[in-house]
């Protein structure tokens, strides 16, 4: 993608220690914070999301592209660095009260992670904080959150 400085979280996958230590630092951070729910964004955060999940004994709910699920859905749309979009989310996932963690790979515009607080927050659930691996600071993605707490583990100007 032309002026893209892509990000490639594929390189930490091969190494198991370093992919181990991600993980582990953000079970640290959210076990015993009675979390039930870890929300994962197709498809990159399905990769982080669902070992975050296991460890601290909530369950994983996919939020997918569209027409991906099979069951009745909610949607929204949003608008990316390099594009446009939709997420899903099956009705039914996540009941009226439950406390969801956010999860996923890189924060840019924060266009997607919005898109996914709606979805939970339209099924009553309470988001507790997003997660993401990278954050690209300078397109300000934090701004449209909401004021909703982001926690990153490392940042790339
Ligand atoms: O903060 P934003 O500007 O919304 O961008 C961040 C999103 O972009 C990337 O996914 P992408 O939409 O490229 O899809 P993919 O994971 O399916 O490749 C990334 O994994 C985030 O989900
Ligand atoms: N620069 C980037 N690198 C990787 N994933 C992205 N998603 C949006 N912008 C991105």
């Amino acid at each position: 993608m032309a002026g893209i400085m892509f990000q490639d979280i594929t390189t930490l996958l091969l190494n198991p220690k370093a992919f181990k230590d991600t993980i582990d630092l953000f079970v640290e951070r959210y076990k015993g914070k009675n979390i039930s729910v870890v929300a994962g964004i197709e498809a990159r955060g399905f990769i982080f999301g669902p070992p975050i999940a296991l460890a601290i004994g909530a369950k994983f709910v996919p939020l997918r592209k569209p027409r991906k699920l099979p069951g009745e859905v909610i949607s929204e749309k949003y608008i990316l660095e390099y594009g446009r979009d939709c997420l899903e989310m099956h009705v039914g996932a996540v009941k009226s009260g439950e406390r969801a963690l956010v999860v996923d790979d890189l924060i840019a515009t924060g266009g997607t992670l919005c898109a996914a607080m709606n979805l939970l927050e339209r099924a009553g659930a309470e988001v507790v904080e997003c997660a993401c691996v990278i954050e690209l600071p300078d397109l300000k993605g934090r701004e449209r959150l909401n004021g909703k707490p982001l926690y990153v583990l490392v940042e790339s100007h």
